[in-house]
């Protein structure tokens, strides 16, 4: 029998992603609710409760709210995108090539990353977790994300007349993402975070510079990028670039969604400096192909269908 699915918030950007993921799949019913009910508590609650897996899709708050609209005894399970529990006890990081499949499959509510804590995460942690970077380093990450990361609103302000081209911001520091990526990749210290928009729709690339020669002890480019490519081996998902490193690095205008998620180490020749890099699409692997692989998990179902990936 199909796996009941409501997707709270479906009319938003990352949930209009994830029904397009799942459409055509026949191992999946979606529940869905009208313009005139889909803010409406009592229809949500109906849904919520209906559904064998209910995936949130919304600003933290609505979020929180729906959690409380589900009876602990209806037995949904749930997938929230927002970053509500992402530090939360009785959650489960949705991140399954760093937390295992088999959590996630067997989790009752599972918080999917953030799109940026996932280029973040997916180069640093495994490489604090093997000693190869130290967990007492104060890192720094620079970032760019395309518009469509900041929802509906943000895509409005970027599609009107005088966008503009360019947006730093969380300036006044405290992004809602730093404690993620501190506890997911067991950090002493809190990232110094430093994202920005550009004038694109979608596509994201996260940046860890490491001036080697000030880290004591720690591993060289090379010994990092191998530890990677092992630690991800197999993976359908992600890809460890290897060899000689490009000249430069891109994100189109107009890129297809995808959910791919690349790995990139760079080091200078005399391994006293190094960049980590990681490119994804922010409503992909960011958000809504993420929340689409650990639902395939908690229904288990092979974990990339459904998935918009360059090598299948
Ligand atoms: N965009 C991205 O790249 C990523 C987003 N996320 C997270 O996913 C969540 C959704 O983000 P995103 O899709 O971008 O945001 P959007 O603003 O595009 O969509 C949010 C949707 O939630 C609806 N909504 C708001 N309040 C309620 C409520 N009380 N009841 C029901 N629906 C409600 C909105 O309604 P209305 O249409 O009327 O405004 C909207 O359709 C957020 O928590 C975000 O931080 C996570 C990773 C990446
Ligand atoms: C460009 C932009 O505004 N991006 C969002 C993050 C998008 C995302 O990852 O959503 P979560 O916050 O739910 O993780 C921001 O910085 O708040």
């Amino acid at each position: 029998m199909a796996h009941k699915v409501f997707i709270d918030g479906a009319a938003g950007t990352t949930g209009l992603e994830i029904a397009e993921r799942l459409s055509g799949r026949s191992e999946f019913s979606l529940i869905t609710l009208d313009d005139a009910q889909r803010k409406d508590a009592g229809a949500r609650r109906d849904a919520l409760n209906e559904a064998d897996v209910a995936i949130l899709c919304l600003p933290d708050e609505a979020a929180i709210e729906a959690v409380s609209l589900i009876d602990p005894t209806a037995g949904t399970r749930m997938i929230d995108a927002s970053s509500a529990h992402r530090t939360a006890s009785g959650w489960c990081y949705g991140f399954p090539e760093l937390v295992g499949r088999e959590r996630v499959a067997n989790a009752l509510r599972v918080s999917n990353p953030g799109c940026y804590p996932t280029g973040f995460l997916a180069l640093v942690a495994p490489l604090v977790r093997a000693g190869l970077l130290p967990a007492d380093w104060p890192y720094t990450v620079h970032a760019v994300s395309g518009y469509s990361g900041g929802g509906k609103a943000l895509i409005e302000r970027f599609e009107a007349a005088g966008a503009p081209a360019f947006r730093a911001y969380g300036l006044q520091m405290g992004h809602k993402h730093v404690p993620e990526m501190q506890a997911h990749a067991g950090l002493v210290h809190e990232p110094v975070f430093s994202p920005s928009v550009i004038d694109t729709f979608r596509g994201m690339v996260v940046e860890i510079p490491l001036p080697l020669a000030a880290m004591p002890g720690v591993a060289t480019p090379d010994a990092m990028r191998d530890a990677l490519a092992a630690f991800y081996a197999g993976s359908p998902i992600v890809r460890v670039h290897q060899g000689a490193a490009p000249a430069e690095l891109l994100l189109p205008h107009d890129a297809v969604p995808h959910d791919d998620l690349e790995l990139w180490v760079f080091g200078n020749a005399q391994g006293t400096q190094a960049r980590l890099l990681a490119r994804l699409d922010n409503l992909g692997k960011g958000a809504s192909g993420a929340a689409v692989q650990s639902l395939n998990l908690l229904c288990g179902l092979p974990e990339t269908a459904g998935l918009r990936l360059t090598s299948a």
